[in-house]
Formats: C-alpha cells, sequence, structure tokens
C-alpha cells in the first residue's frame, strides 16, 4: 500500500465561507510533501481535518488505507503532528514533557523519550526548562514530542516559521534525516517557497481553500523560461512598437516600467535599436530565467499564461 493519505473533495465551511474546497490529494509513502499557500489559504484547516482534530463538512480521508472517522484513533496513532504552534508547559523541563505527553498518550518508554531527544540533537539539555528554549529548539523538541511514538508520518504547520536562516537548515536537515534514515513520510506546509522548495519532494499549491498546482522540483525545472526583461518608462508604447514592428505577442508587462518578453526570435540588440530609433529610453535590457519564485507569483495572481499587452 503505497498511499499514506488520499482525500476525496475534501471541504470544509465555516459560518457560511467555504475555506477549503474541494482538495483531492494524495501523499505517497516515504515522501516530503510540501504544501504551499499565503497566510489564510486554507493550509492549517487541511492539516487539522487529516489529524482528525476537526471534521470536514464534506469529503473523505482516506488514512493508511482507511476512512478516517470518529474511532480512528488506531490510524491517527501512526501520525505525529505539531499543528499551528509547538505548545509545551513552559515552566517544566524538555524532558518532563516529553514525560507527560507519553502518559497522555498512554504510552510509557523512557528510552524512546531519550532517543527522540537525541535525534534532534537536545539531548544533554533536557533538563533545561522549555522558557529558556529558542524558538527553533521548541521546534525541534515539538519534533521530538511528534516522534515519540515512531509514527509513519508526521504532519508539520510551517515549521520554519520564525526561524533564522540557521535555524531553517537544521530544520531541513532534521526532517530529511528522519525521511531518510527512518523512512517517515512527511506532510508539510509553509508561505516561503524557497523554503519548501528546499525540503519537499513534491509541492502542491493552496489557493483560497483550493488545490490549484502540484508539482516536483524536477517539474519546475522543466517549467523554467527564458525571457528577456526590459525597463523602460514609456511600457505601453514600447510594447505596441515591439509587436507591430517586430511581431513579438507573447509580452507581459511586470511592473510600470518593466516589460517581459518570452520565446522571443529576437535579439536584445534588435529589440534597443528598434527602442531608440524611436525615440523611447531604454534604460535596461537582459536576458533572465523565471524562477519558481515567479511561478508561484503567477499562481497567486491568479494568471500562470503571459499576458498580452493591449
Ligand atoms: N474556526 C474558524 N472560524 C472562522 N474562520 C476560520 C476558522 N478557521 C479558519 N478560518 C479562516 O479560514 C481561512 C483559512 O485559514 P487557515 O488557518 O487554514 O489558513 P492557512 O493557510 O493555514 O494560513 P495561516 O498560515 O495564516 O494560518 C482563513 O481566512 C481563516 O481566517
Amino acid at each position: 500500500m503505497n498511499a499514506i493519505i488520499q482525500t476525496y473533495g475534501l471541504t470544509r465551511e465555516v459560518k457560511g465561507r467555504t475555506i477549503v474546497s474541494n482538495v483531492n490529494l494524495n501523499l505517497k509513502r516515504g515522501e516530503i510533501y510540501g504544501l504551499l499557500g499565503p497566510n489564510g489559504a486554507g493550509k492549517t484547516t487541511i492539516m487539522k481535518m487529516l489529524t482528525g482534530l476537526i471534521l470536514p463538512t464534506s469529503g473523505e480521508i482516506t488514512l493508511f488505507g482507511k476512512k478516517l472517522a470518529e474511532d480512528s484513533k488506531e490510524s491517527l496513532k501512526r501520525v505525529g503532528s505539531i499543528i499551528e504552534y509547538p505548545l509545551f508547559l513552559e515552566h517544566l523541563t524538555a524532558m518532563e514533557n516529553l514525560k507527560i505527553h507519553c502518559e497522555y498518550l498512554g504510552f510509557y518508554d523512557e528510552m524512546a523519550i531519550r532517543q527522540a531527544l537525541d535525534l534532534v540533537q537536545l539531548k544533554g539539555i533536557e533538563g533545561k526548562k522549555v522558557k529558556e528554549f529558542s524558538l527553533g529548539m521548541k521546534q525541534r523538541l515539538g519534533i521530538a514530542r511528534a516522534a515519540i511514538t515512531k509514527p509513519e508520518l508526521i504532519v508539520l504547520d510551517e515549521p520554519t516559521n520564525g526561524l533564522d536562516p540557521i535555524g531553517i537548515k537544521d530544520m531541513r536537515d532534521l526532517v530529511q534525516t528522519l525521511n531518510k534514515e527512518y523512512g517517515i513520510t512527511f506532510l508539510l506546509s509553509s508561505h516561503i517557497l524557497a523554503e519548501i522548495e528546499q525540503m519537499a519532494d513534491r509541492i502542491g499549491v493552496i489557493q483560497q481553500g483550493k488545490l490549484v498546482d502540484e508539482f516536483t522540483l524536477s517539474d519546475i525545472r522543466q517549467r523554467r523560461t527564458e525571457y528577456l526583461e526590459l525597463v523602460t518608462p514609456d511600457v505601453r508604447r514600447a510594447a505596441v512598437l515591439l509587436e507591430q514592428e517586430l511581431q513579438i505577442f507573447n509580452i507581459k508587462i511586470v511592473q510600470d516600467n518593466r516589460i517581459r518578453i518570452y520565446d522571443a526570435n529576437v535579439s536584445a540588440g534588435q529589440i534597443s535599436r528598434l527602442l531608440v530609433s524611436r525615440d523611447i529610453e531604454l534604460e535596461e535590457i537582459q536576458k533572465n530565467t523565471s524562477t519558481l519564485e515567479d511561478y508561484f507569483y503567477n499562481q497567486i495572481q491568479g494568471g500562470a499564461k503571459h499576458a498580452k499587452a493591449d
């Protein structure tokens, strides 16, 4: 059985508003899957439904091949999660927090607690009070807590939120170690593409509650396109001239003074000669490659296609 999570038409409505709409998600065993979307897109709500914290309004969730229902405790025991923030009893030590968690779960194995602390590199400071921990340490302790029961799936909501670059790298290394060495499947979320891109094998883009796209990193490499970008104070006239004189139709005006030309068979030299000959000031022209960032930006703007200037 290869699928860890499958959702069919997953939908959640709150007070007549649809915050998650008809999401069909498929998470394979062994992968690191990232949900990417701006704040308020519905990522947390999806994760809460997948971990049984709230119920869908409609649609279905299959976890480890079994339909998730109110009596799915056994399936949910195979899942570790940190949704929203990792909350701890701040005045207690890391070790005490983990012990309380284990007692609550009815699972008590001091060895497993020590191993989990070791795994996230908190061994040696388990006697320190959590209130003295940095955010990165709390995130790691949260993962230790999620990992104690050796779950097959760990769900982490915005695990890099608020971390500094070193904290982000540590988190990435930890997720990848747990994935490669312990075979744990991950579902992560982020609103920052650059962060999730470095952690996930596959990314699902969530926008206004909908799963609008899904891709692997190799898909993205193929979607990268080259374009010429020119900066001029007179974008409208420049766009009309490019179309009429050089038959360039794949044009996008990206800012008040910036035009992108995709798939053009003309050189930067031809373009600059034309514009200069018509007294259009050209401040800059250069060849670029669109990045995943551009791609995501286009998705969020709701227009992945190159718009034609008119
Ligand atoms: N219980 C609730 N009552 C009312 N609105 C809610 C509730 N839960 C979520 N929402 C709204 O649903 C939308 C999606 O929220 P959600 O927290 O799932 O988004 P998100 O993608 O995780 O964003 P963030 O990273 O900001 O948490 C938001 O507009 C939020 O305000």
